[in-house]
Protein backbone atom coordinates (compact mmCIF):
# COMPACT_ATOMS: atom_id res chain seq x y z
CA UNK A 1 0.00 0.00 0.00
CA UNK A 2 0.95 3.51 -0.91
CA UNK A 3 1.73 6.27 1.50
CA UNK A 4 0.49 10.20 1.37
CA UNK A 5 3.55 11.69 4.04
CA UNK A 6 2.13 14.95 5.04
CA UNK A 7 4.44 17.74 6.66
CA UNK A 8 2.50 19.78 9.57
CA UNK A 9 3.06 23.52 10.08
CA UNK A 10 2.54 25.14 6.97
CA UNK A 11 0.72 21.96 5.45
CA UNK A 12 -1.43 19.97 7.44
CA UNK A 13 -2.26 23.19 10.01
CA UNK A 14 -1.85 26.11 10.15
CA UNK A 15 0.39 27.29 13.44
CA UNK A 16 2.12 30.36 12.72
CA UNK A 17 0.83 32.66 15.74
CA UNK A 18 1.24 29.91 18.44
CA UNK A 19 4.91 29.96 17.23
CA UNK A 20 5.31 33.29 16.70
CA UNK A 21 3.48 33.40 20.35
CA UNK A 22 6.16 31.24 21.67
CA UNK A 23 9.57 32.54 20.34
CA UNK A 24 8.51 35.82 21.10
CA UNK A 25 7.88 35.60 25.08
CA UNK A 26 10.71 33.24 24.85
CA UNK A 27 12.84 36.02 23.51
CA UNK A 28 11.29 38.67 25.00
CA UNK A 29 11.70 36.84 28.23
CA UNK A 30 15.60 36.14 28.22
CA UNK A 31 15.67 40.59 27.00
CA UNK A 32 15.96 40.02 23.38
CA UNK A 33 12.76 41.88 22.07
CA UNK A 34 10.47 40.49 19.35
CA UNK A 35 10.57 38.85 16.04
CA UNK A 36 7.78 40.33 13.21
CA UNK A 37 5.57 37.37 12.09
CA UNK A 38 5.64 38.08 8.78
CA UNK A 39 10.24 37.71 8.99
CA UNK A 40 8.69 34.39 11.42
CA UNK A 41 7.28 32.87 8.09
CA UNK A 42 10.89 32.37 7.00
CA UNK A 43 12.15 30.75 9.39
CA UNK A 44 9.83 28.09 10.53
CA UNK A 45 10.47 23.91 8.72
CA UNK A 46 13.71 23.12 10.63
CA UNK A 47 12.71 22.69 14.05
CA UNK A 48 12.11 25.08 17.05
CA UNK A 49 16.28 25.09 17.72
CA UNK A 50 16.83 26.84 14.50
CA UNK A 51 14.11 28.79 14.61
CA UNK A 52 15.45 30.45 18.02
CA UNK A 53 18.50 30.57 15.82
CA UNK A 54 17.15 32.13 12.75
CA UNK A 55 15.24 34.91 15.32
CA UNK A 56 18.23 35.49 17.44
CA UNK A 57 20.20 36.31 13.94
CA UNK A 58 17.24 38.78 13.05
CA UNK A 59 17.73 40.76 16.36
CA UNK A 60 21.32 40.19 15.76
CA UNK A 61 22.13 38.37 18.87
CA UNK A 62 25.12 36.41 19.22
CA UNK A 63 24.42 32.85 20.30
CA UNK A 64 26.19 29.85 20.65
CA UNK A 65 25.53 26.04 20.79
CA UNK A 66 25.35 26.52 25.10
CA UNK A 67 23.10 29.74 24.99
CA UNK A 68 20.49 28.18 22.74
CA UNK A 69 19.84 25.13 25.08
CA UNK A 70 17.92 27.40 28.54
CA UNK A 71 16.12 29.13 25.54
CA UNK A 72 15.13 26.08 23.89
CA UNK A 73 13.89 24.49 27.08
CA UNK A 74 11.77 27.30 27.73
CA UNK A 75 10.36 27.38 23.86
CA UNK A 76 9.29 23.81 24.62
CA UNK A 77 7.73 24.78 27.68
CA UNK A 78 6.02 27.63 26.38
CA UNK A 79 4.70 26.09 22.94
CA UNK A 80 3.43 22.71 25.09
CA UNK A 81 1.44 24.63 27.31
CA UNK A 82 0.17 26.72 24.17
CA UNK A 83 0.49 24.70 21.78
CA UNK A 84 -3.00 25.00 20.36
CA UNK A 85 -4.28 28.31 20.79
CA UNK A 86 -4.87 29.54 17.81
CA UNK A 87 -3.58 26.53 15.53
CA UNK A 88 -5.96 24.32 13.68
CA UNK A 89 -6.21 22.64 10.58
CA UNK A 90 -6.25 23.80 7.21
CA UNK A 91 -9.36 24.20 5.39
CA UNK A 92 -10.49 20.45 3.93
CA UNK A 93 -7.90 19.18 5.46
CA UNK A 94 -9.76 16.61 7.58
CA UNK A 95 -12.07 15.63 4.92
CA UNK A 96 -9.26 14.87 2.71
CA UNK A 97 -7.68 13.02 5.24
CA UNK A 98 -10.51 10.89 5.59
CA UNK A 99 -11.46 10.33 1.83
CA UNK A 100 -7.91 9.21 1.21
CA UNK A 101 -7.73 6.63 3.86
CA UNK A 102 -11.25 5.30 2.77
CA UNK A 103 -9.75 5.16 -0.61
CA UNK A 104 -7.07 2.67 0.80
CA UNK A 105 -4.18 5.25 1.59
CA UNK A 106 -1.66 4.72 4.11
CA UNK A 107 -1.11 8.22 6.00
CA UNK A 108 1.84 9.38 7.50
CA UNK A 109 2.55 12.87 9.11
CA UNK A 110 7.10 13.73 8.62
CA UNK A 111 7.34 17.01 10.12
CA UNK A 112 10.91 18.13 11.82
CA UNK A 113 8.99 19.63 14.98
CA UNK A 114 10.23 17.91 17.59
CA UNK A 115 8.29 14.70 18.43
CA UNK A 116 7.50 15.80 22.15
CA UNK A 117 5.59 19.05 20.48
CA UNK A 118 3.83 16.99 17.57
CA UNK A 119 2.33 14.09 19.45
CA UNK A 120 0.31 16.96 21.47
CA UNK A 121 -0.15 18.88 18.86
CA UNK A 122 -1.79 16.24 16.97
CA UNK A 123 -3.65 15.34 20.04
CA UNK A 124 -4.60 18.61 20.47
CA UNK A 125 -6.69 18.90 17.18
CA UNK A 126 -7.95 15.36 17.24
CA UNK A 127 -5.67 14.46 14.66
CA UNK A 128 -4.29 11.60 16.23
CA UNK A 129 -6.25 9.34 14.12
CA UNK A 130 -5.65 10.04 11.01
CA UNK A 131 -2.06 8.48 10.97
CA UNK A 132 -0.65 5.53 10.75
CA UNK A 133 2.55 7.51 11.98
CA UNK A 134 3.95 10.16 12.93
CA UNK A 135 7.63 10.75 12.63
CA UNK A 136 9.41 14.17 14.28
CA UNK A 137 12.33 15.43 13.82
CA UNK A 138 13.95 13.74 16.49
CA UNK A 139 12.82 10.87 15.60
CA UNK A 140 15.21 9.38 13.75
CA UNK A 141 19.31 10.84 13.96
CA UNK A 142 19.04 13.21 11.07
CA UNK A 143 15.93 15.10 10.04
CA UNK A 144 14.23 16.45 6.46
CA UNK A 145 15.51 17.63 4.03
CA UNK A 146 17.31 13.80 4.63
CA UNK A 147 15.21 10.98 3.21
CA UNK A 148 15.42 9.09 6.21
CA UNK A 149 13.00 10.39 8.45
CA UNK A 150 10.32 10.04 4.44
CA UNK A 151 11.67 6.45 4.52
CA UNK A 152 10.95 5.80 8.33
CA UNK A 153 7.50 7.19 7.92
CA UNK A 154 6.67 4.85 5.04
CA UNK A 155 8.13 2.08 6.61
CA UNK A 156 6.35 2.43 9.97
CA UNK A 157 3.00 3.43 8.26
CA UNK A 158 3.59 -0.17 6.44
CA UNK A 159 3.65 1.18 3.21
CA UNK A 160 5.79 0.68 0.10
CA UNK A 161 8.32 3.44 -1.26
CA UNK A 162 6.28 2.63 -4.51
CA UNK A 163 3.86 4.52 -5.32
CA UNK A 164 4.19 7.18 -1.84
CA UNK A 165 3.86 10.61 -2.61
CA UNK A 166 4.88 14.00 0.19
CA UNK A 167 3.31 16.79 0.42
CA UNK A 168 4.41 19.82 1.97
CA UNK A 169 5.24 23.44 1.88
CA UNK A 170 9.26 23.99 1.50
CA UNK A 171 12.12 23.67 0.00
CA UNK A 172 12.86 21.18 3.18
CA UNK A 173 10.56 18.96 2.15
CA UNK A 174 10.59 19.15 -1.32
CA UNK A 175 14.67 17.91 -1.09
CA UNK A 176 13.54 15.15 1.43
CA UNK A 177 11.44 13.89 -1.00
CA UNK A 178 14.20 13.96 -4.37
CA UNK A 179 15.95 12.39 -1.82
CA UNK A 180 13.10 9.82 -0.53
CA UNK A 181 13.13 8.90 -4.57
CA UNK A 182 9.28 9.69 -4.26
CA UNK A 183 7.11 12.66 -5.81
CA UNK A 184 5.73 15.67 -4.00
CA UNK A 185 3.42 18.07 -3.82
CA UNK A 186 3.64 21.25 -2.85
CA UNK A 187 1.22 23.41 -0.87
CA UNK A 188 1.38 27.27 -1.71
CA UNK A 189 -0.20 28.51 1.44
CA UNK A 190 2.49 27.49 4.02
CA UNK A 191 5.46 28.72 5.31
CA UNK A 192 8.68 29.11 3.19
CA UNK A 193 11.07 31.64 1.93
CA UNK A 194 10.36 31.15 -1.47
CA UNK A 195 7.75 30.98 -2.90
CA UNK A 196 7.05 26.80 -4.23
CA UNK A 197 6.69 27.92 -7.99
CA UNK A 198 10.11 28.42 -7.43
CA UNK A 199 11.07 25.24 -6.14
CA UNK A 200 10.01 22.70 -8.94
CA UNK A 201 7.21 20.26 -6.95
CA UNK A 202 6.00 17.92 -8.96
CA UNK A 203 2.31 19.58 -8.02
CA UNK A 204 1.08 22.61 -6.58
CA UNK A 205 -2.17 23.10 -4.95
CA UNK A 206 -3.59 25.91 -3.21
CA UNK A 207 -6.53 24.20 -1.37
CA UNK A 208 -6.94 20.72 0.43
CA UNK A 209 -9.94 20.06 -2.43
CA UNK A 210 -6.81 19.89 -5.07
CA UNK A 211 -4.94 17.04 -3.54
CA UNK A 212 -7.05 14.04 -4.77
CA UNK A 213 -6.42 15.53 -8.75
CA UNK A 214 -3.20 16.41 -7.75
CA UNK A 215 -2.61 12.43 -6.56
CA UNK A 216 -4.59 11.33 -9.61
CA UNK A 217 -2.48 12.83 -12.18
CA UNK A 218 0.86 11.45 -10.02
CA UNK A 219 -0.24 8.35 -9.85
CA UNK A 220 -1.14 8.18 -14.19
O1 LIG B 1 10.00 24.05 12.12
C1 LIG B 1 9.22 23.25 12.67
O2 LIG B 1 8.92 23.33 13.88
C2 LIG B 1 8.65 22.07 11.91
O3 LIG B 1 8.21 22.40 10.63
P1 LIG B 1 7.55 21.32 9.63
O4 LIG B 1 6.34 20.69 10.32
O5 LIG B 1 7.16 22.21 8.50
O6 LIG B 1 8.62 20.30 9.30
MG1 LIG C 1 6.31 22.93 6.85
Amino acid sequence: MSVLVFDLDGTLVSSMEDLVATLNAVLEKAGHGTVPQDKVANMVGMGAKVLLQRGLDYLEIEWSDETIIPLYEDFLDYYAANIAVHTRPFDGVIPALQRFRADGWKLAVCTNKTERLTLPLLAALNMTDHFDAVVGGDTFSVSKPHAEPVLGAIQRAGGTLEGSIMIGDSVTDINAARAAGIPVVAVDFGYTPVPVTELGPDRIISHFDELADAVDGLRT
